[in-house]
């Protein structure tokens, strides 16, 4: 590569955490995380220089230079496709990057006046036992954590408090018994600190905002503070390393919906980190966390790995195609494979915890596993929580205290859990790599904004409400809901 074409491309390799120091030779440019050299491929084609860098993976991200523009465009870093079709047909972007879905539009051209930001995305959860019924409401009142037919949709807000009213003294019970509060805000936005400063250290400026979906700082609070913070390029990073429906997908839906009405935001270049299950710094901190944990038994090798996922119901997999068991069943897969590669041959097992209502969720369940565990007799198990990245009530109430308590009822005399990842300072490096991966890709959403036929349709409105109040007494009033609510299953 010639001096002049370096120089050129300096710039812009700067902004994706390369820097003169990473240049090796003629060829090859060394990897600013792993130092792996990694062959480069300069090209020229219609007067447009670029740059293709490859990881011993494979591609890995391609940087245009143009004289005028000096823009950047394409630069995916991925290794595996962008979108994938899930078992039933759906679109998913389930692995890597993808841009805003939605109608793209080309992105602006790429300024030195960039500002990024990172939006963090997590669940939220109450602050005070005050806030436990609100924040179940606005749980419960999302359609994709409810999943109503459509002629039932009217019902999800009256629904959502009379669930919440119901679900509300156990769950204050819950957070009272971990001091009276979730602690995930405080920890979310110690990783939001936490990965301003990664990025910093990586030469990539950035401003790290936090949005919950169901408690303070709400989406539309953080989405203020972008557009108060004149952000030229965001990237969405959910803080669930997998994928589900109800969760990433939920928020996604939500910020969707906020972009779409505003003209700003609609045009900003966005890149979607739709999960992150597979990456090998996420891996890498999972194994190191798992075997520090394995060394406090006294007999590391016999203890059993036991991964205790949040669970959703089934219907979410086989109806509506969630790939959230799929990335779970890899994730698993991914963390054993490495740590055998460490010489750790411990046996495993996947359970689901959590489950809320009066339907089936994943199997097998956590509880029924412990027990049977127990009568198998295992004697040491380490449980580790996978679905999250922080702690919050399910690792500190419902693992530490009820899980473990059954656990020894059951027979098992030795118990370990694994810390949830919080600030690991390999993970939070990781999560910056991540964010420094997706920015090439940013893309702005179209400005069209369609709404549903049958919003500005009353007559159609008016039928679905007559026959859905029928619908909706006859499933109230039905043995298996009168059950549930006896039995407080909510
Ligand atoms: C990957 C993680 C999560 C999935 C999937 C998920 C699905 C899901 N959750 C509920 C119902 C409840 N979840 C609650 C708390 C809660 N859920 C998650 C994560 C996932 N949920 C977290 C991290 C938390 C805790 C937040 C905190 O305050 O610390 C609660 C409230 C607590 C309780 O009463 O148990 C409910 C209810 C459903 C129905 C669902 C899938 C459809
Ligand atoms: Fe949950």
């Amino acid at each position: 590569m010639d001096a002049a074409t370096t120089s050129r491309l300096l710039p812009l390799m700067k902004l994706y955490g390369y820097d003169r120091s990473c240049l090796n030779h003629n060829s090859s440019m060394l990897c600013p995380r792993t130092r792996h050299a990694m062959p480069i491929c300069c090209h020229s084609l219609d007067g447009q220089q670029s740059l293709d860098i490859f990881s011993r993976k494979g591609f890995v991200s391609s940087f245009d230079s143009n004289d005028k523009k000096n823009s950047i465009h394409g630069g995916l870093s991925l290794h595996v496709p962008v979108q994938r079709r899930n078992p039933v047909g759906k679109m998913f972007c389930s692995v890597g990057v993808c841009p805003y879905p939605g109608n793209a539009i080309e992105s602006p051209s790429h300024t030195s006046e960039e500002k990024i930001g990172v939006l963090l995305l997590n669940l939220g959860g109450p602050e005070t036992l005050h806030d436990v019924q609100p924040f179940l409401f606005n749980l419960f009142a999302d359609p994709d954590i409810i999943r109503l037919p459509r002629l039932f949709q009217f019902l999800q807000q009256p629904l959502a408090q009379l669930i919440s009213v119901l679900r509300a003294p156990k769950s204050k019970e819950g957070y009272a018994s971990i001091g009276g509060g979730s602690p995930l805000r405080k920890i979310t936005d110690e990783q939001a600190s936490a990965l301003k400063m990664a990025l910093e250290a990586k030469d990539v400026p950035a401003n790290v905002y936090v949005a919950m979906r169901y408690w303070h700082p709400f989406t539309e609070e953080a989405v203020k503070q972008i557009k108060r913070d004149k952000v030229t390029r965001l990237v969405v990073l959910p803080l669930y390393p997998q994928y589900s429906i109800s969760t990433t997908g939920s928020s996604i839906r939500v910020l969707q919906s906020i972009f779409r009405e505003d003209a700003y935001l609609s045009r900003l270049p966005v890149s979607i980190i739709q999960s992150w299950y597979q990456r090998e710094g996420y891996i890498q901190s999972m194994a190191d966390l798992i075997e520090e944990e394995l060394q406090m038994f006294s007999k590391p090798q016999e203890a059993m790995i036991f991964f205790s996922a949040h669970g959703v119901p089934v219907s979410y997999v086989e109806d509506a195609g969630d790939p959230y068991k799929a990335q779970m069943e890899e994730c698993i897969h991914l963390i054993m494979q490495e740590l055998k590669a460490r010489g750790i041959n411990n046996n495993h097992t996947l359970a689901y915890q959590s489950r809320v209502g009066p339907v089936q969720w994943l199997k097998p369940y956590t509880d029924e596993v412990l027990v049977e565990l127990g009568q198998k007799g295992v004697k040491s198990l380490l449980a580790v929580p996978v679905s999250f990245v922080s702690e919050h009530i399910e690792t500190l109430e419902e693992i530490d205290m009820e899980y473990k308590h059954l656990a020894l009822e059951s027979g098992i005399a030795n118990w370990g859990r694994v810390p949830a990842l919080n600030c690991t300072s390999s993970f939070i490096t990781d999560l910056a790599n991540a964010v420094i991966e997706a920015l090439p890709s940013a893309t702005a959403m179209s400005t069209s904004n369609t709404s549903e036929d049958d919003d500005h349709d009353p007559f159609g409105y008016a039928i679905k409400l007559f026959f859905g109040s029928i619908l909706a007494f006859v499933l109230l009033l039905s043995p298996k809901m009168i059950l549930a609510f006896r039995n407080h299953i909510f």
